[in-house]
């Protein structure tokens, strides 16, 4: 195990999804069974005391390919030569806060973090946005980072995607692995649209094996849309898990490719692809090679689909115009 360690930086590392992500980054999940990593834990100063406990238990696992933890409350330290960095610390919307509040309050922290990224991070570095709103937080971020590639900044609609691909196995019986081209379009908001109409089923349309479209439209897209509330109200914290789980999946899918045949869903600066307006960071359908992604083109959008992708981009444009008239971007 000759290779050199990956950094990567985790910020709101003491918090419930870093507590369930660091340990699977630790053992390989990450990156790959062979690839070693350095942790930086990025913590506001109040949090770094428990990040120290969560390193104290990441030694007690010896993992074997972890070669070090750094734990900080300094973004400048936090980034130095980060390779992939997974940003969950977020400002969480409480009693009475605006809209525009929360989206100031979470550009206080976007804003100095994709400075700190565009100042210290290594060239190839790759960013994952899970703190919501996850989508405009990497549109801050990456304004903030100009000599960073602007699609290197993403955002996480990987765990919409996986609870699309669930729940569409649960109605028809399918196994999880034998749906493939799912895709989550817009926000990870309740506008998100998950689509299956150019989604299979062991190699069947799944609209077509479904062929039930008042499902669609009154269970299967709230459910998935809404399961954020869903797991909120049932356990009385946000998702925590599931979420660590996704960013693990997207960052691994990102680096290791996506298998032939099938795509996967990722919050990205659009190109203007489908009409979604060029610079918003939207989910849309992606290939993964060799690091690097690309929107698979030539799907054909019904009007079902299309009513929906606008509505959620069209938020999306809203939170940009916002951010926009704050001065974050
Ligand atoms: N994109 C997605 O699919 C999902 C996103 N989320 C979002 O992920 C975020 C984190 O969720 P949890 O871990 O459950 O929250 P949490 O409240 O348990 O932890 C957040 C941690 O971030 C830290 N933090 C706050 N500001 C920071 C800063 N400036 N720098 C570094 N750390 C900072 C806090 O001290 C805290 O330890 C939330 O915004 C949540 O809404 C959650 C589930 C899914
Ligand atoms: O609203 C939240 O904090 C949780 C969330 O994003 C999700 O579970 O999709």
């Amino acid at each position: 195990m000759t290779r050199t360690p990956v950094n990567v930086t985790v910020t709101g590392a003491a918090g419930q999804i870093g507590y369930a992500l660091l340990f699977r980054i630790a053992s390989g999940h990450l990156l790959g069974p062979d690839v070693p990593v350095n942790l930086r834990l990025l913590e506001i100063p109040q949090g770094v005391k428990a990040a120290e406990g969560t390193a104290m238990e990441l030694d007690d696992c010896a993992f074997p390919l972890l070669r070090g933890i750094e734990i900080t409350d300094d973004p400048n330290v936090a980034f130095a030569g980060a390779n992939v960095a997974l940003l969950v610390g977020a400002r969480p919307r409480t009693k009475g806060m605006e809209r525009g509040d929360l989206l100031a309050a979470n550009g206080g922290i976007f804003k100095p973090q994709g400075k700190a990224i565009n100042d210290n991070a290594a060239d190839d570095i790759k960013v994952l946005v899970v703190g919501n709103p996850a989508n405009t937080n990497a549109l801050i971020a990456q304004a903030a980072a100009p000599d960073v590639p602007a699609e290197r900044f993403t955002a996480m609609t990987r765990l919409d995607h996986n609870r699309a691909i669930s729940q569409l196995a649960a109605k028809t019986g399918a196994a999880v692995s034998d749906i493939k081209k799912l895709t989550i379009w817009g926000n990870h908001s309740a506008t998100q649209y998950p689509d299956i109409f150019h989604a299979e089923i062991a190699g069947k349309n799944a609209a077509e094996v479904v062929n039930d479209e008042a499902w669609l439209a009154d269970t299967f897209i709230p459910t998935v849309a809404k399961r954020g509330a869903a797991i909120i109200e049932a356990r009385g914290a946000s998702s925590a898990a599931s979420a660590a789980n996704a960013a693990i999946d997207h960052v691994h899918t990102w680096v290791n490719g996506t298998a032939a045949g099938d795509w996967t869903s990722m919050g990205i600066p659009s190109d203007g692809s489908y009409g979604v307006p060029e610079g918003i960071i939207s989910s849309f359908p992606v290939t993964t090679k060799d690091g690097t992604y690309e929107i698979v083109q030539g799907l054909d959008i019904n009007e079902f689909s299309r009513a929906r992708i606008d509505a959620s981009v069209k938020e999306l444009t809203e939170e940009r115009d916002a951010v926009r008239e704050l001065g974050l971007i």
